[in-house]
């Protein structure tokens, strides 16, 4: 059974909202919404009132969405298995095929539908459209061989993303719903880590926040305990020593980068809280890892 809340603290939770409200007023929010916390149904209801309450009180959310599992799935359906480097998924041809539908399509069109049926006027966008995100073929440095760089098919380095769509699109009280894909020079297609794009697109366009939900309590410590707030040096000892591996990897590089670029808090928080974007975005409630630049 809920507990019941009685109104005056109904009051008090409302009125705490209100600071929150004034200071991030026109504020850019950039929200990863990660393949691994969008799994069930109540919790995917409850992140779309929250993208457009946030809305509606004023702020520009940007959503960036994943969907690794989800690619992983309809690989499984045509007989492939994922294969991941240091966090990246292996990406050949026919796999770039698949993530194009899946996160282009099926996972973008999904997260649009929900948010419109919540009242706002959500717009899927990949990097393709209006060619905003570009890049390039990235070489990332081996973790195994230092000095030596992974090939990892059609994964993306991003070159440079263009703000004046999405800028168009807030304008107009439009919520932008990004899908993690770059367009190259020779207008060949990449798959980029959506962490990643989000970290960029924060940082390129000035935004207030990057609140990056996942399916843990945050990032963890060797115990498995929860850390409300991490540094640089932390970070470097917890790749070293193993602490910090896989789908973490590409997450903390992308949100120490955007915290490192100007963006004024980045948070690392669980999505499989119900309303945890309200949470850490109205309420003095801490929630999950703040990412600190020094
Ligand atoms: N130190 C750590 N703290 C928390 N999670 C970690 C840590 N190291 C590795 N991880 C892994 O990173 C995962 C989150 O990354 P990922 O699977 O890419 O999720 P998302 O789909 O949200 O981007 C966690 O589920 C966990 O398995
Ligand atoms: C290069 C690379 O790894 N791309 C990711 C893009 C999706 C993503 O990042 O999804 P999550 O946020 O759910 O992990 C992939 O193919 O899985």
């Amino acid at each position: 059974m809920t507990a019941k809340i009685l109104p005056q603290d109904k009051a008090a939770i409302l009125a705490e909202a209100l600071p929150y409200i004034k200071r991030f007023h026109g504020r850019t929010i950039v929200v990863k919404y990660g393949g691994n916390a969008m799994t069930d149904e109540k919790l995917k209801q409850s992140f779309a009132r929250d993208v457009v309450l946030l809305k509606l009180v004023g702020m520009n959310p940007v959503v960036v969405h994943g969907g690794g599992p989800q690619i992983d799935d309809m690989l499984k359906r045509v007989g492939k298995t994922g294969h991941f480097i240091q966090g990246m998924r292996v990406t050949d041809a026919e796999t770039m095929t698949v993530v194009e539908m899946v996160l282009g399509g099926q996972v973008n069109k999904e997260i649009v539908n929900l948010i419109n049926q919540h009242g706002g006027k959500a717009v899927g966008l990949t990097g393709k459209d209006g060619n905003f995100i570009r890049a390039q073929k990235l070489l990332m440095p081996s973790q195994e061989k230092p000095g030596q760089t992974v090939d990892l098919g059609q994964v993306g380095d991003i070159v440079a993303i263009d703000p004046a769509l999405i800028a168009l699109l807030d304008s107009g009280a439009f919520i932008p719903v990004i899908a993690p894909i770059g367009v190259g020079e020779d207008n060949e297609t990449y798959n980029i880590n959506a962490d990643v794009v989000a970290g960029k697109i924060a940082e390129v366009l000035r935004a207030e926040k990057l609140v990056l939900l996942t399916n843990t309590p945050g990032v963890l410590d060797k115990e498995g305990k929860l850390l409300t707030g991490i540094t640089p040096r932390q970070i470097d000892d917890m790749v070293a020593d193993g602490t910090l591996s896989g789908g973490m990897l590409p997450k903390i590089g992308s949100a120490l980068d955007a915290a490192r670029s100007g963006v004024k808090s980045v948070h690392i928080i669980d999505g499989r809280v119900e309303h945890a974007l309200l949470l850490e975005i109205l309420t003095d409630e801490g929630v999950g890892t703040l990412i600190k630049s020094k």
